[in-house]
């Protein structure tokens, strides 16, 4: 379904993502997990068509998401980093937007709004413009905005950062439900425990290379994902050298 092959992007002398390749099939959940500055963003605006790669290739299915822009927009539903919403908008105005945008038809539109708002508990606020919403509710709204043109990948960044516990079991089963009708999601998350508990696969990336990818459980090999983490990425040796904070007031 969704393909990236050596997909690299470079900033000056930075490898910001270094010849990554995976794939995300139809019905899959898939997590993109890495610390900070890893190259997940970069990756995941390049699969969705936001962010040009210095080389390599994205395909959903036989369309080139670089070569066939167009096609590949009415394909993908986006999350993107730093949401930059058209925020003197009101919910409801934003759904119409996103949706005869991407092609629907105006009634087809207005049942979707009405659907998604519900499923994403935002049925109040519609009319409200989305600059008075508070951080989880934009994000809720993004990613209905994403969901409108029933597309076939989701690409998410970061889709449950500012989420309350409640809504984000609500998002969770909103994307179950949407894999299970043979949709893929791939989405980057800091929450290693809702990666593991969440997706199938995961792609975990370091200083922009892919380390290690596979089934949640081939890559956890016995230990939390959490735990597996740490291991492959060294996380918490870098948290020596802190003593100096840890506590006494000497100074030396
Ligand atoms: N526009 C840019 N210009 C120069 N360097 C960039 C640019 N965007 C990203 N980078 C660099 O590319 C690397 C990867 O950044 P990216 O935002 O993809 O990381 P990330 O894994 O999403 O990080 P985080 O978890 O903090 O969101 C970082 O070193 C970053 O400084």
């Amino acid at each position: 379904m969704l393909r990236t092959e050596v997909l690299t992007k470079v900033y000056g002398a930075t490898v910001a993502a270094n010849e990554v390749s995976f794939d995300v099939h139809g019905g899959s959940l898939t997590g993109v997990v890495g610390p900070n500055g890893a190259g997940k963003t970069t990756t995941l605006s390049m699969i969705s068509g936001l962010l040009r790669p210095s080389s390599g290739r994205v395909a959903i299915g036989d369309v080139d998401v670089w070569a066939d822009g167009a096609a590949a927009k009415r394909l993908i539903g986006t999350l993107p980093d730093r949401l930059r919403l058209f925020d003197r908008l009101t919910g409801a105005q934003l759904l119409y937007y996103s949706g005869v945008l991407h092609g629907v038809a105006e009634a087809e539109v207005a049942k979707r709004s009405g659907e998604l708002a519900a499923a994403f508990g935002l049925e109040s606020a519609l009319d409200r413009l989305v600059s008075d919403y508070s951080a989880g509710m934009q994000k809720k709204i993004a990613l209905a905005c994403s969901m409108i043109h029933a597309p076939e990948v989701l690409v998410l960044d970061e889709p449950f950062e500012a989420i309350d516990p409640v809504s984000a079991a609500n998002v969770t089963d909103i994307l179950e439900k949407y894999v299970g009708g043979g949709g893929s999601v791939v989405m980057s998350s800091h929450s290693l425990e809702l990666i593991q508990r969440v997706c199938d696969h995961v792609v975990i990336i370091v200083d922009g290379s892919v380390i290690a990818q596979g089934t949640v459980d081939a890559v956890r090999d016995g230990v939390s994902l959490e735990e597996r983490f740490r291991l492959l990425t060294g996380v918490d040796e870098s948290q020596k050298g802190l003593q100096w904070l840890h506590g006494s007031s000497d100074s030396e």
